[in-house]
């Protein structure tokens, strides 16, 4: 049988100057800033200008950008009108992917075939302002409250958690999600950047790239992990019932979510940063068992398999210990993800090709007679 790489594990399938993950030595950068440097000097703002325009911003590049986003978070009424009618069950992710391809039909900048990359650009920009308002009035109206009034005083981190409460957010919740933005806006050829790229190479358009991408980020092997997590420790209820749980998930051959990467062979490296949040929230709201199953699992999965945490599995106790619902956890990555893909998306479309990879056929030689239905 042919030799060829199952799942395009090592291929390389494109340049890309944004982010580089390094998965021998557990390193992350977007265009050569190391993720600890941003977390520690800048805010999520300006990690979108980064991967916008290749460099941090000047404080008045950063105000423009700030004011554009901040201008640009209402949504079309067509858009609330679907998602106040949205079944109050339905998963966000599934109506965060509904909405930005809704998004598509009152915009008139869509155009497929060859590019206008400042339209693309201003949709880029008009998603990342809107993206987290779609989750957010959601959420509200599946309560049967109002989306409250939308708001140009606050960032992008406090403005949505603003929005799902309905309150003002502390520094220190607006600060938690503002890191946890920036730890999630890019990571090289990921599942959904792939499909985002694979979308737009074939001369789509934005909404329907990042509408691919957000389907792809929900299933649990990618995205929807964060919220795995949450539903391994509710499950596990106690630290004294981790070794017991894990050994039999390892019996029955089950992944354990949060753990394990296809490109870090040692911690990915915001792992830590996402850590040392949740050690200090979980603590605050007295409720440190969530962290000590958590460290309990990576140990045991370490140890026994090898693997290790992926941004996944800190992120979920973060989001819980900020009074996060669940099933917000992944819409929240796509929400910081929505800088990396259409950010990724420019750069496709600045030197694109069509992804077109080869299947090996497996399937009956033939030709196979095609006898008449009732002879079948
Ligand atoms: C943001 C993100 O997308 S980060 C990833 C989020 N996903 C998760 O956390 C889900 C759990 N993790 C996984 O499923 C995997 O580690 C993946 C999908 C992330 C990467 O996996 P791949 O590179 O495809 O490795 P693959 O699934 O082939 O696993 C290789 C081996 O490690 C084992 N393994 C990998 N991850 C896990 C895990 N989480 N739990 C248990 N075993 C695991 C596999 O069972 C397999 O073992 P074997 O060789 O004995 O059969
Ligand atoms: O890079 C990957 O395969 C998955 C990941 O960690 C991410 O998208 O952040």
């Amino acid at each position: 049988m042919t030799d060829y790489a199952k799942g395009l594990e090592g291929v390389i399938a494109n340049e890309s100057a944004l982010s580089n993950v390094e998965g021998a030595e557990g390193r992350l950068t977007y265009l050569g800033h190391s993720i600890d440097d941003l977390v520690a000097n800048c805010c999520y703002e300006e990690v979108v200008f980064l991967l916008y325009k290749g460099r941090l911003p000047k404080q008045a590049e950063l105000d423009a950008l700030e004011k554009r986003l901040r201008g640009d978070r209402a949504l079309p009424q067509g858009v609330l009108d679907f998602l106040k009618a949205a079944p109050k069950d339905a998963s966000p992710m599934d109506v965060l992917r509904t909405g930005v391809s809704m998004l598509a039909l009152y915009d008139n900048r869509v155009a497929i075939g060859e590019p206008d990359l400042a339209k693309v650009e201003e949709i880029g920009y008009s998603l990342v302002a809107k993206v987290p308002v779609v989750i957010a009035a959601f959420h509200r109206y599946r309560q049967g409250l109002e989306l409250p009034p939308v708001r140009e005083d606050l960032s992008e981190a406090a403005h949505f958690l603003y929005l799902i409460t309905g309150e003002t957010p502390s520094e220190t919740a607006t600060k938690t999600l503002d890191v946890a933005y920036i730890l999630h806006a890019d990571h090289g050829m990921n599942a959904s950047t792939f499909s985002a790229r694979v979308t737009v190479a074939t001369l789509s358009d934005m909404y329907s790239a990042v509408t691919s991408a957000i389907g792809t980020l929900k299933g649990p092997l990618h995205g929807g992990a964060n919220e795995g997590v949450i539903h391994m420790l509710e499950k596990i209820g106690d630290p004294s019932k981790v070794d017991e749980f894990v050994e039999g998930k390892l019996e029955r051959k089950e992944k354990i979510m949060g753990i394990g990467h296809r490109v870090y062979k040692v911690l990915d490296p915001r792992a830590p940063h996402l850590r040392d949040i949740a050690v200090k929230l979980s603590g605050e709201l007295g409720e440190p068992k969530w962290i000590q199953m958590s460290d309990r699992i990576a140990e045991i999965m370490r140890e026994r398999k090898g693997l290790n945490a992926n941004v996944d599995f800190y992120s979920a106790t973060v989001y819980y210990s900020l009074g996060i619902p669940t099933d917000l956890f992944t819409p929240i990555f796509a929400i910081a993800r929505t800088s990396g893909w259409t950010a990724q998306v420019l750069e496709q479309l600045r030197d694109s090709r069509l992804y077109r990879p080869l299947t090996l056929y497996i399937g009956p030689k033939g030709p196979v007679p095609v006898p008449p239905i009732g002879e079948r």
